[in-house]
């Protein structure tokens, strides 16, 4: 059997890598809307030559993580390395974790980016991926575009798929534009999440979805006023609902209401996309008042947050 040789990437190489959460689907936009939110992980890698691969957690998921090579980020690093003819002789991880788990806010699509672009600053000149090999590299490893391109790009990210290839243009949204998230403290993963989705769906509801979708980028972008009926979906939150009822329950509340709440990824999460900071304040008004009177678990938290500009950003200290 050949054994394929590999270059090792210097030690002491230091990188830090910091992602947006993201909300995908936004209603209509299943596998293809995903906007980039104020809420950020963090992770320093540093490349050492004494075999050892460890990670450091803190805060979201610092107890249940685990510590060696088998973190998806150690091993996301590792794979994207050897995919360009390069290992590491050992990496030591640090990650500061904010983005909650298991709750639709795209936590392992900022751990796949964020391992990603460590990856890539730690290979020389002339072997790194562009933002195509990337966002398509990425979009692999998590199954869907819709959380990775806005957390590589930032803003609202429009992503399609052709013939196995990624693609995905990112947009400003309207500056009125103000997500506000209510965390469940239970969790859904998105594996389970994506199983409850029948194999096909009948043409009408599809026709439907593509006109809400159409209708929903505009609405983000220039006319916040059509948020309500843009963010209609016909294709997956009735069909996830059980496994979350009682974000379902606070989303029809909310939407009564004439809020534009639609469940975060595949969910539990509820997000709303409020017109201004007085509509944030009602929502969160509306939000605070069903989970004391409605017969939900406790432990929600509800964060007013922004749209995200920038994207993931990266740093190297120093560059060789
Ligand atoms: N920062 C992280 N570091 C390591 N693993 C992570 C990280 N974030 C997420 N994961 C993994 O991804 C799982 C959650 O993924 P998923 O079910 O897709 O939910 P989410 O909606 O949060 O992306 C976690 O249980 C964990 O195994
Ligand atoms: N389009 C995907 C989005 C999953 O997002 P996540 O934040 O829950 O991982 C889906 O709906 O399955």
């Amino acid at each position: 059997m050949k054994i394929l040789e590999r270059t090792v990437v210097k030690a002491g190489q230091h990188v830090s890598v910091r992602v947006p959460a993201t909300s995908a689907n936004l209603g209509p936009g299943f596998d293809s809307l995903g906007l980039a939110l104020s809420l950020y992980d963090t992770v320093a890698v540093e490349t050492t030559d004494d075999g050892i691969f460890r990670a450091q957690v803190a805060g979201e998921g610092a107890s249940a993580l685990p510590t060696d090579e088998s973190h998806l980020i150690i091993r996301t690093v590792r794979d994207t390395l050897e995919s360009a003819g390069f290992s590491a002789a050992g990496l030591r991880l640090r990650a500061e974790n904010v983005i909650p788990h298991g709750r639709g806010l795209g936590s392992s699509a900022a751990a796949i980016v964020s391992a990603v672009l460590a990856a890539n600053a730690l290979l020389p000149d002339g072997a790194r991926l562009d933002d195509a090999q990337i966002l398509q590299r990425c979009s692999e490893l998590e199954g869907h575009p819709d959380n990775v391109a806005p957390a590589l790009a930032g803003r609202l990210a429009i992503s399609w798929a052709e013939d196995g290839r990624f693609f995905s243009t990112a947009v400003d949204t309207h500056p009125d534009i103000v997500p506000v998230v209510a965390i469940p403290a239970y969790e859904l993963s998105t594996e389970l999440a994506r199983g409850l989705l029948p194999q096909t769906v009948p043409h009408d509801a599809a026709a439907a979805n593509s006109g809400r979708a159409a209708l929903l980028v505009h609405a983000l972008t220039h006319a916040p006023a059509l948020l309500l009926p843009g963010t209609v979906d016909a294709l997956h939150q009735a069909h996830r609902a059980p496994a979350m009822q009682p974000s379902a329950d606070l989303i029809e509340a909310l939407r009564t209401a004439g809020y534009a709440a639609v469940v975060s990824g595949a969910g539990p999460t509820v997000m709303t996309l409020a017109r201004g900071e007085d509509e944030a304040a009602a929502v969160e008004a509306l939000i605070a008042g069903h989970l004391k009177t409605s017969r939900v678990p406790d432990g929600w938290h509800v964060l007013r947050l922004a749209v995200d500009t920038e994207g993931a950003k990266v740093g190297v200290h120093p560059r060789n």
